[in-house]
């Protein structure tokens, strides 16, 4: 269990997280998404105790990180995954790590194949691949059977067999009651990888709940209508309180009405659907949506008084 209060991070002018109050619960996936610079990395370094708090609290398993005799025991975590002594090997990396904390050798073996990393686990870890790195990552993350796993973007940079990976392993430890906090800007991922999200935008906790909650209060569902009397139908949808815009290939986007009533309304008025169709809002609609006036950075300027 994650638990941060009024959480604060300042860099001078710029305020990285700015009072970010959240819980992120045991056996559950929570996925920690924002856009690029929202806060993420920044978050999760205080939550580890590597960055100082300017103000605000976070406890893990019920204390501050620094507090715990076996930090190892309680979380786990993947921060930068190229971040390992590249002349060692994988196998060398892992036993020092768990000498210093007291883990047998045992253990070491065990996260070796739970990783999949049996073959290359003598190899100099200077000449892994990125997804060898990631699964290394892992492997050192898992070495003190956490109650607690801390992930910043570890699919980041992997093939989709490594994304599939991560999914499974991360689905796995959330099953067993570990808390998994896991963080993205891939909304995609998140949605099939995630129970819960906690959406972060220039510091700030934009939104937090379970996946589909989050998608369902921040976007609008809209049905796809085709009828051979469109022109017909659009007036009636718009008298029965929705809004029915022209679409491709002659169909209708309704907004405000749902399918049995766009369904009950042109039978009622006799007029024929050839297709009626919801359209479900993703989990990127849901993002963009909520970080629509957090973005930091953006990849074209707004419109000039887009803003006003
Ligand atoms: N050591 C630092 N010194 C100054 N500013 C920093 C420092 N670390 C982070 N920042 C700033 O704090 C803000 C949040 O950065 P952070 O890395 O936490 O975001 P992020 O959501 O993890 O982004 P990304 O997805 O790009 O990694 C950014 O504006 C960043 O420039």
């Amino acid at each position: 269990m994650i638990e941060a209060h009024e959480l604060t991070k300042r860099y001078g002018h710029t305020t990285a997280v700015d009072a970010a109050s959240f819980t992120v619960r045991p056996g559950t996936v929570t996925g920690f998404l924002g856009p690029n610079g929202a806060g993420k990395s920044t978050t999760m370094r205080m939550i580890v105790g590597l960055d100082r708090p300017s103000s605000g609290e976070v406890t893990v398993n019920g204390r501050p990180y620094a507090e715990h005799r076996r930090p190892l025991a309680e979380v786990g975590i993947l921060l930068d995954a190229r971040a390992v002594h590249t002349g060692r090997s994988a196998r060398q990396h892992l036993r020092a790590m768990a000498a210093t904390h007291g883990i047998s050798a045992r253990r070491v073996t065990e996260v070796v194949e739970m990783t999949g990393l049996q073959s290359v686990a003598g190899r100099r870890v200077g000449g892994y691949s990125l997804g060898m790195g990631q699964r290394l990552g892992m492997a050192a993350a898992l070495l003190g059977d956490p109650r607690t796993l801390i992930l910043d973007e570890p699919v980041n940079g992997l093939d989709p067999e490594g994304v599939k990976w991560v999914r499974t392993m991360v689905r796995r430890l959330a099953a067993e009651g570990r808390t998994v906090f896991i963080s993205s800007h891939l909304m995609s991922e998140m949605a099939q990888t995630a129970d819960h999200l906690l959406v972060i935008g220039r510091g700030r906790i934009i939104a937090a709940g379970a996946v589909q909650e989050i998608i369902d209060a921040t976007t609008t569902a809209t049905v796809l209508v085709r009828s051979p009397r469109a022109g017909e139908l659009a007036e009636l949808l718009t008298a029965s309180g929705g809004t029915a815009t022209p679409a491709a290939d002659g169909r209708l986007e309704v907004r405000g009405l749902g399918s049995e009533q766009i369904g009950d309304a042109a039978a009622r008025s006799g007029i024929p659907l050839h297709e009626l169709t919801p359209v479900r809002a993703s989990l990127e609609d849901a993002f963009l949506s909520l970080t629509h006036d957090e973005v930091v950075y953006r990849s074209e300027p707004a419109p000039e008084g887009a803003s006003r």
